[in-house]
């Protein structure tokens, strides 16, 4: 890698936040990188601009749905609807409703995945949907859907929403709040005797049976998903800030491909912006300058939906015959 050491070019691609997805293989500028591989910002193919979709996982009472209203009211010039995952609970039966405190809320069988991913699918494609509201009271969904229109950004809360890859998949972006056991018990404490009305030894039993150990097998297990980490929730406000100005850099890049219906952005990899640091440097070798050049000018020039190079096919005779 020329003159630059590892953390060099980390620093120059890390924005501050525990960044778990930043691995070292993925500063192997030389190695292959696919082009077919590069998503770009333009949402030209389908007549819409596809939603910046942000997935907030992590235990119950981490501060996920107050960590949410940070970033929705920093990002207040922009359309951002909050999708729950509580929405998607499956209604209790009769027979189940009997045996309440035997029923596991913290399994990943809870949720009605399909619908989700149905809803999302729909909500990413620029149309409104109806969301299931939930009511923690009847432990049932109430009539009464929530109509959500389509946005510029959407973000998904719930604590197990990295479990599924086919919903982690639908995420541009994915969060994780990493609260302290202690301070989430005495949240939920605090929540549920006083929210929800709920029996402090009943809440307590509860923890102890399924939320505890849901935690611990299904929802801890999906933090190595993360994009980025955070920890103490809402009480990290540097990190929050961090996370506003890099969705506020998406949606500017979705702002210029609106502007000019024919641009597209190649969406910024670990890879591209290591390059950038690099013939960015003036401590940059001629070699390594003309290298990393040249593989930027080649992302651009290669990309499979960029025509800006026209080819024409000729047919070349020569005197002598060939
Ligand atoms: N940083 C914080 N400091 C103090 N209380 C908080 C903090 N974050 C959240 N809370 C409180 O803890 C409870 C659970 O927070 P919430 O954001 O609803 O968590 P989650 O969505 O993960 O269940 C709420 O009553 C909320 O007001
Ligand atoms: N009827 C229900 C449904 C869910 N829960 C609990 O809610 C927790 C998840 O909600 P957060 O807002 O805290 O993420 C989860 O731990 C379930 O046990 C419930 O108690 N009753």
């Amino acid at each position: 890698m020329g003159s630059y050491s590892t953390s060099e070019v980390l620093n120059a691609a890390a924005v501050g936040v525990h960044h778990p997805a930043l691995r070292l293989h993925e500063l192997d500028l030389k190695g292959s990188m696919s082009v077919e591989e590069l998503p770009t910002t333009s949402g030209l193919e389908n007549g819409h601009q596809a939603p910046f979709v942000i997935g907030v996982a992590g235990g119950a009472s981490s501060g996920k749905s107050t960590v949410c209203k940070m970033i929705i009211d920093q990002l207040c010039d922009q359309r951002v609807v909050v999708v729950t995952q509580e929405s998607f609970y499956y209604g209790l039966s009769d027979e189940e409703m009997i045996h309440v405190h035997d029923y596991n809320f913290d399994h990943p069988d809870a949720f009605d995945t399909d619908l989700l991913l149905s809803c999302m699918e729909k909500l990413k494609h620029g149309k409104a949907v109806d969301i299931p509201s939930y009511d923690f009271k009847t432990h049932k969904s109430v009539s009464c859907a929530r109509k959500v229109n389509p946005s510029d950004v959407i973000i998904l809360e719930g604590i197990l929403l990295f479990h599924d890859s086919r919903v982690r998949d639908l995420m541009n972006m994915k969060i994780f709040v990493d609260t302290d056991a202690d301070v989430r018990l005495t949240r939920r404490i605090r929540r549920d005797t006083i929210e929800k009305g709920r029996d402090i030894i009943a809440v307590l039993d509860q923890y102890s049976k399924f939320v505890k150990t849901a935690f611990e097998d299904f929802i801890l297990p999906t933090k190595k998903y993360a994009d980025i980490i955070i920890p103490r929730g809402a009480d990290n406000s540097v990190a929050i800030d961090l996370i506003v100005q890099h969705i506020r850099t998406k949606l500017g890049q979705n702002d210029l491909c609106k502007i000019h219906p024919n641009l597209y952005v190649i969406q910024t990899t670990y890879q591209i912006r290591g390059m950038h640091t690099i013939i960015r440097d003036a401590a940059t070798t001629t070699h390594d300058f003309i290298f990393y050049a040249d593989r930027l000018i080649r992302l651009v020039s290669m990309y499979k939906h960029v025509s800006i190079f026209l080819f024409y096919e000729w047919c070349l005779e020569f005197h002598c015959g060939k």
